[in-house]
């Protein structure tokens, strides 16, 4: 049966203890090799996806750069549409296809981004409806989707079980802090539940990349 969405990869490095970042954002944590990985891993897909505060927080590129090949999609979930137009992946929208993706009722931000050769999606009222988004994504020809996160775009997704791949780094590093944000934020599960099955482990040096899938 065909399905009406991409296929999602959540991609992630974490610490030992599990964080994502530390409590001043600082999330440096692959190595060289493992960033090359990365960089192959996004080059096999059609688009890239982050939350706002990622792009906030890092001012990421979100290119294929370590190695040869075409960079993907890159879509931000910005409900009000507040990202910097001065962001490098806005500023750089007319050679790489961007996306942002607002609510419905948003729009008085738009023109800054269109002016950047940014495609708006507006999706959902008060937050971005993702089953709708994967389906109009999967209608432009958007087959295969990594969500780069960070931990409360993976909440979204792993709440709504619209996730089909998980690929960590356990990066030998412990950050610590109740306010660093964690490979998975939100609300939280409240039982132990939806388990993944463990598909691969891959050891570089200190780091063990873990695939899972659902
Ligand atoms: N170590 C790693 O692999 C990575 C680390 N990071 C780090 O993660 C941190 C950012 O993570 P978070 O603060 O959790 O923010 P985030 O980057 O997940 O952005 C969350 C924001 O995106 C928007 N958003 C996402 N999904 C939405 C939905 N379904 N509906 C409506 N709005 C939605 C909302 O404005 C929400 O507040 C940064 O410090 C960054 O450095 C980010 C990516 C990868
Ligand atoms: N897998 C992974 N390992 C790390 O150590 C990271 N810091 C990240 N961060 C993600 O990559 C984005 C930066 O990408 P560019 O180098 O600017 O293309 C960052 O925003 C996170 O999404 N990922």
């Amino acid at each position: 049966m065909v399905k009406s969405r991409p296929y999602v990869i959540i991609s992630a490095a974490i610490s030992i203890d599990g964080k994502i970042a530390t409590n001043t954002g600082r999330s440096n944590l692959s190595s060289k090799k493992d960033l090359i990985r990365i960089h192959g891993l996004r080059k096999s897909v059609d688009a890239i996806l982050v939350g706002k505060n990622t792009v906030q927080t890092d001012d990421p590129l979100l290119t294929v750069r370590y190695v040869k090949g075409k960079s993907p999609i890159r879509i931000i979930l910005d409900p009000r549409g507040k990202s910097s137009a001065k962001s490098k992946v806005i500023m750089t929208a007319t050679k790489i296809p961007t996306i942002i993706v607002t609510l419905e009722n948003v729009s008085k931000n738009d023109e800054k981004f269109i002016a950047h050769g940014v495609q708006m999606i507006k999706c959902g009222k008060k937050i971005i409806n993702l089953k709708k988004l994967l389906q109009i994504l999967k209608k432009q020809g958007i087959n295969k989707i990594l969500v780069e996160g960070g931990g409360t775009t993976n909440w979204y997704f792993l709440k709504q079980q619209l996730v089909d791949e998980i690929i960590v780094t356990v990066a030998p590093y412990i950050v610590g802090g109740r306010t660093a944000i964690s490979f998975v934020e939100g609300k939280g599960f409240t039982k132990i539940s939806n388990s993944f099955k463990l598909k691969k482990i891959q050891r570089m040096q200190n780091e063990l990349v873990l695939y899972y899938v659902t």
